[in-house]
């Protein structure tokens, strides 16, 4: 029985397949090398993201014993209901030649790189011809880089439309970053999916209630706090102050609810959910009647003093329009209009439409919101398991795949190319990264390893990792850098 979580023992995070794989190699086999691409789908650049994490977390140091190596053969007998598929021998080279730690090197292009599909994002080699079947063995888990390269990128995609109508309808895109935030902790499939997928929003934004995400970067890229929030109400802290079922209870309830945050809560910004029972009542009733001086009040006190409504049902086509129209009508006094002509809530009001946002859906609402003459800035978004659970593996393509090879000392061009998929052809040789400072392209240069094919450029791929040991790391800032997105000359 398996003393060890599936986490723990790092032999075993791998498919079955490959537990005999270096059985079926050819003879005199010494060096494999192998690269990661997303070979693209729904986003033609990707965000390199969330290698340095896995490196971290699994694969650095002493990784490898005498404990884990019983434990993997022993699991493989039962498994393959045979003895001796599992390369005891190989294993027990690594314990004892390289003191438990994998003879790979793995070279990347920096975390946070900004990079068209189809390039190469990080090749993985064996460092110990004694052992070339280590390099796919960990195909399993280094491809696990899907996730977070995909959350990133569509967090970033998300990211580009928004500060497009910032710019149209907004005088400074300096808000752009907390637009978009993550309500997505619970609608992942575990703490550490959660973990990966919100460290990788925080690439592009500050905006977070997915604590694990924040945890992550802490931990593995060594930014003590990535992420922030406020206080918000979420349905069961407002309906409980319903008394009683009939109508005006509910109203009457709702009214005691919004009435306590602003009392419990008199400072900084604060966010109520306020469609419990209908949104456009309380807007009009109790935000924009009954509470409207404490709320402009409050918002008096300093410029810091904001409430944000939160709708959370209906379709926001409809809805935000209808809402900004009654909160316009209430606070009519203070609104403004800015530079680009459109309307502005006074500063202590704000809007954050948490429901219904994807990157589909986006640009509809912010096309729809621009109709009406409000500016973007009013809003806030919020997005959930659109954000961190709607994508795959296929999403953008990603795949590992081997190049190169040397067998009997021959170098030899490692290479797929379907007749029944051309899309799914992969690179050949051994490969380097170049960013053509003339044509402001990336270009992935193939089999490296001959001279005639060979170019002199500044490698892109850089040794992040080798022989167990991280040899470059990133910080979270470097990394956030790399990804901005650049509007009207601005990096944002
Ligand atoms: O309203 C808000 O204002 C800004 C702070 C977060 C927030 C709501 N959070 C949330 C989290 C998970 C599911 C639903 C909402």
């Amino acid at each position: 029985m398996s003393l060890l979580d599936p986490c723990d023992n790092i032999i075993l995070i791998t498919d079955s397949y490959k537990i005999t794989h270096w059985k079926q190699y050819p003879p005199k086999t010494t060096r494999l090398y192998s690269y990661f691409e997303s070979r693209g789908g729904r986003f033609d650049d990707t965000v390199f993201f969330g290698l340095q994490y896995i490196l971290k977390r699994y694969l650095c140091g002493r990784v490898i014993t005498d404990e884990k190596i019983a434990e993997a053969k022993e699991f493989c007998r039962k498994h393959f209901q045979r003895e001796s598929l599992f390369n005891e021998d190989g294993w027990r080279h690594i314990v004892r030649k390289h003191d438990g730690r994998l003879p790979l090197r793995i070279r990347a292009v920096a975390e946070g790189t900004v990079i068209p599909t189809q390039n190469v994002l990080f090749t993985v080699e064996n460092t110990d011809p004694a052992v070339p079947w280590i390099t796919n063995w960990f195909e399993t888990l280094l491809l696990q880089c899907w996730y977070p390269i995909t959350v990133a990128t569509l967090s970033r995609a998300q990211k580009v439309i928004i500060a497009q109508y910032m710019k149209e309808t907004a005088d400074s895109l300096d808000r752009v970053t907390i637009q978009l935030h993550d309500f997505g902790y619970r609608g992942v499939s575990s703490v550490e999916q959660a973990a990966i997928g919100g460290a990788a929003h925080l690439v592009n934004f500050i905006g977070t209630d997915t604590l694990a995400g924040i945890q992550l970067i802490s931990k593995y890229y060594g930014e003590d706090m990535a992420g922030f929030s406020v206080p918000a109400t979420e349905h069961s802290t407002m309906t409980a102050w319903a008394a009683s079922e009939n109508p005006d209870a509910l109203f009457d309830g709702e009214l005691r609810a919004c009435e306590y945050m602003l009392k419990e809560f008199p400072d900084g910004i604060i966010s109520v959910v306020s469609d419990s029972y209908d949104i456009y009542e309380c807007c009009e009733k109790i935000w924009g009647q009954k509470l409207k001086d404490m709320v402009i009040e409050r918002g008096r006190h300093a410029s810091g003093n904001v409430l944000v409504i939160r709708p959370d049902s209906g379709e926001p086509i409809e809805v935000l329009p209808r809402i900004l129209d009654i909160l316009y009508e209430a606070f009519k006094a203070d609104c403004t209009v800015n530079s680009k002509q459109y309307k502005v809530l006074p500063h202590y009001l704000r809007i954050i439409q948490g429901d219904g946002i994807s990157i589909d859906s986006l640009r509809t609402i912010l096309e729809r919101i621009k109709q009406t003459g409000f500016s973007v800035e009013n809003f806030v978004f919020g997005s959930g398991g659109s954000l961190l659970m709607r994508v795959h593996r296929d999403t953008n393509r990603c795949a590992f795949k081997c190049s190169y090879a040397e067998i009997d000392g021959k170098p030899v061009n490692v290479y797929k190319d379907p007749k029944t998929d051309p899309k799914k052809s992969s690179k050949k040789g051994l490969l380097c990264l170049e960013y053509n400072e003339e044509t402001k392209k990336f270009i992935t240069h193939e089999e490296q390893q001959n001279s005639d094919k060979r170019v002199q450029c500044r490698d892109l791929l850089h040794t992040v990792y080798e022989n167990g040991v991280l040899l470059k790391e990133y910080t979270f800032q470097e990394i956030r850098d790399n990804a901005k997105v650049t509007v009207d000359g601005h990096r944002i």
